[in-house]
């Protein structure tokens, strides 16, 4: 386990941002896909920008059929590379980006954005290029080497490189050469070695091993240099007119001055040149606001854990509070001695506290075989009440529970769990490498009891789960861990060493301990939402509230997603042509009355889409509905059933119902919509909420008597003719069904053609 410049030392945790340079003829979204490979415990660490090059392909690329396009290219060069055309443009684009979107830590740069790369802090230093923004500081250069350009070289390389660069070098790359040269030229530089030819190669153990300790490097530089800015924050906090400041009206204030306090403070402190006061403000904001948040709450306030001292908006984990094995211990006996909680209580909060997270972050759509690994003590109840749980979530979950405890408590729990035909696996019967057969392992051996080292059978067991992080480097989707409360074999207040597991997700409960501090997998939740405020006074605990109704809550920020990415596998039955209804509304009612029987929320709830006399489509901008719809009379209903994985789009003339029918349906609503669509003047800018909220007050007053409450004469409805229907289900590999309806005139009869399209 590597250490973080941020932990005890009380350092800035925050990621360090790179600006990513493609290859040539490719594109920012093609690197994005190569450096994909790299397991979430790299990528979940590191900021990761992409640029496009700024000119596109003038010719071939070399990713042609590989990847799509389009494809951009940085500069040109002549036959030699000896020469370039449009250089000092790309450096000006750089910097021009750099400026908007920064700032930037490092530059990761592939093929020609490597050689682009490990270019600029030479020629920022010379003060040819990037002059503007501040100085590159770290560099990760894949497939690179030299300008070949004797002027650009010259400017280039005229000192070596100072910063810490990272160096990927393949076996069979015809750019090793020059990547080596370019490595004598770099002072502060490793190197990880791979097998392959000139592209971004996944990363084997070694050079996981490698980039993790770069890393955890880069990350204490960063956490001393923002150290000033750091203790600047705290002072601020610590200033006496922000604790008073009760109200929103003063919290702006407060944040302004705090802003342009900060801004200054950070161009004072810091030896970078950075005029520009926006690109800082973003950086620091999620520093700051969990503080401002935290001095706006009323402090007198009490309800639950997160009241007292809470911070609502909990983006920072330096904030919260971290427990030691001592006062977790003491908390447990508090709990079930003077407070009169049983252990089962406590037990079944905690298990569903952690399906919850689980099931908040892993649908089992994807993610379906679980494996529970249970140890002998508290944590191993808590590890068979989520089985439970997962169970009844849709998950297909399996136990291994080799030292059980004969006490009643956990004999009720395993006799549940094979009430569901749960299977419980021994140790011997599992396979050698867990990540063929499950998607997820929930650690639950050891909690905040552990001592000593791992004792057989869970020194192996342990093991096992140090395996499935290494076998991950190979596979595309990997399986995960889930660490309940601590994970296993790593001390309460330490961490597991380079050799301890890595889990993906850590569930802490009721406060997390001093090793969660050395968690940086990409999802921290915390659970047991149980903690009377008394506990939380006397061990001053700062914990993130849980919202609304929430067994578990995110600590800091969620790892940015890859939207291009996000994909649903779904799994639904069969819907075949020769299952439905010949007529559309009858299938329409048969998947109405599903959505009905599944309680899903607001069935009847669509999306219209209406066009404008020139065939563009809008949805959902209410105030031009019906003047587009005066103008081009066809429309589009949407039903979308997520639960269900179902659509339903009908297509139709519409027309508008009479005002008598209009006015059935106005009175037939609740007395508070009614006087809802008299207050909304819709899509009319207000001024504020309250101008609203006064509109209805006023109104609810004056109809307080139950007279009828008069329909707005503009308040009416449309009715949709359908003339096409499509049904679509989600299926698994993108393979969905669509069944379209069209009318068909057969023999002078009209009926209803079914036709399957492609998904
Ligand atoms: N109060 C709370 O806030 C709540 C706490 N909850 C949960 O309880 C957890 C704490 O439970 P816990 O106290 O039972 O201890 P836990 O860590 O599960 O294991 C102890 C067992 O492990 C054994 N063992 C120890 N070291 C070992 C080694 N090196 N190698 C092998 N074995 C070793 C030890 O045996 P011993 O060494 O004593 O012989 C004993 O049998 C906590 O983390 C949370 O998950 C929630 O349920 C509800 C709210
Ligand atoms: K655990």
């Amino acid at each position: 386990m590597g250490s973080q410049g941020s932990g005890e030392g009380g350092g800035c945790s925050r990621k360090p941002r790179f600006l990513c340079l493609h290859g040539f003829r490719t594109s920012g979204e093609i690197m994005r896909k190569q450096v994909g490979k790299w397991p979430e415990s790299v990528l979940g660490k590191l900021d990761m920008v992409y640029l496009d090059g700024p000119f596109p392909a003038e010719g071939k690329s070399d990713v042609d059929g590989i990847f799509d396009p389009p494809y951009y290219e940085w500069f040109q060069f002549n036959q030699e590379f000896s020469a370039y055309t449009n250089f000092d443009e790309c450096l000006e684009y750089i910097e021009d980006y750099m400026i908007k979107q920064g700032p930037f830590d490092g530059l990761v740069g592939f093929s020609q954005g490597a050689i682009l790369s490990a270019g600029l802090p030479g020629l920022q230093a010379k003060g040819v290029a990037l002059t503007k923004v501040p100085k590159i500081k770290f560099l990760i250069i894949i497939g690179g080497a030299k300008f070949k350009s004797p002027e650009v070289a010259e400017d280039a390389y005229s000192s070596p490189i100072q910063c810490p660069s990272l160096h990927f070098l393949g076996e069979m790359d015809f750019l090793k050469p020059y990547g080596l040269e370019l490595l004598e030229h770099c002072v502060d530089a490793s190197v990880i070695h791979h097998p392959k030819g000139h592209t971004v190669p996944r990363l084997d153990e070694k050079g996981l091993d490698t980039m993790m300790n770069f890393i955890d490097k880069i990350q204490n530089i960063l956490a001393e240099k923002d150290q000033p800015i750091i203790k600047k924050l705290r002072k601020l906090r610590k200033l006496k007119k922000l604790k008073f400041c009760q109200e929103n009206k003063l919290c702006s204030q407060a944040q302004s001055q705090l802003q342009s306090n900060v801004v200054i403070g950070t161009q004072n402190q810091n030896n970078d040149t950075c005029p520009l006061p926006n690109p800082i403000w973003a950086f620091l904001q999620p520093v700051l606001s969990p503080a401002i948040h935290a001095f706006c709450s009323n402090p007198s306030s009490a309800a639950g854990v997160g009241s007292v001292g809470a911070v609502p908006s909990m983006q920072n984990p330096e904030d919260i509070s971290y427990l030691t094995q001592r006062e977790a211990a003491e908390i447990d006996e508090i709990l079930m001695g003077p407070l009169g909680f049983s252990v089962d209580q406590l037990m079944e909060l905690a298990g569903l506290s952690v399906a919850t997270s689980i099931a908040e972050v892993y649908k089992p759509s994807e993610y379906n075989r679980v494996l529970v690994i249970c140890g002998p003590g508290n944590n191993g109840g808590d590890g068979l009440v989520a089985a439970r749980h997962l169970y009844h979530f849709g998950y297909k979950l399996s136990v291994c529970y080799p030292k059980r405890t004969a006490k009643p408590l956990y004999a009720g729990l395993v006799t549940q769990l094979e009430s569901l035909s749960v299977p419980f696996i021994s140790v011997d019967d599992l396979p050698l490498d867990l990540s063929k057969d499950f998607d997820i392992i929930v650690d639950a051996m050891f909690g905040f009891s552990f001592h000593g080292s791992p004792r057989p059978p869970f020194d192996n067991l342990i093991q096992k789960l140090v395996c499935v992080n290494k076998y991950d480097q190979t596979r595309e989707k990997s399986s995960v861990i889930v660490s309940v409360d601590i994970p296993s074999g790593w001390h309460v207040e330490g961490d597991g060493g380079v050799e301890g597991i890595k889990p993906d997700m850590l569930v802490s409960l009721t406060a997390p301990k001093l090793c969660a501090k050395k968690f940086f997998g990409p999802h921290h939740f915390l659970g047991g939402r149980f903690v009377p405020p008394s506990i939380a006074d006397k061990y001053k605990l700062r914990l993130p509230p849980y919202p609304g109704t929430s067994m578990c809550v995110r600590i800091g920020r969620p790892p940015q997603v890859d939207i291009s990415a996000l994909r649903e596998n779904y799994i639904s039955p069969e819907f075949l042509e020769e299952q439905v209804e010949a007529d559309p509304f009858d299938q329409f009612r048969k998947w109405f009355d599903d959505v009905v029987a599944a309680g899903l929320r607001e069935p009847n709830a669509m999306a219209l889409s209406t066009a404008t006399k020139n065939g563009k489509m809008y949805t959902n901008y209410e105030s031009q509905k019906a003047h587009e719809l005066s103008e081009n009379p066809r429309a589009s209903l949407l039903f979308y059933w997520d639960g269900l994985n179902r659509q339903v789009r009908v297509e139709g003339s519409v027309q508008k119902v009479s005002d008598e029918e209009s006015d059935q349906y106005f009175h037939s609503r609740p007395r508070g919509s009614q006087i809802g669509a008299i207050v909304s003047k819709q899509s009319t800018v207000v001024p504020g909420r309250h101008v609203l909220y006064d509109q209805y007050k006023e109104l609810e007053e004056k109809f307080s008597d139950g007279s009828l409450i008069p329909k707005p004469k503009n308040w009416g409805g449309y009715r949709l003719k359908p003339e096409l229907f499509e049904f679509w289900q989600g299926q698994q590999s993108r393979l969905h069904d669509r069944l379209r309806y069209s009318p068909e005139e057969i023999n002078g009869q009209q009926v209803w053609k079914i036709e399957r399209l492609a998904p």
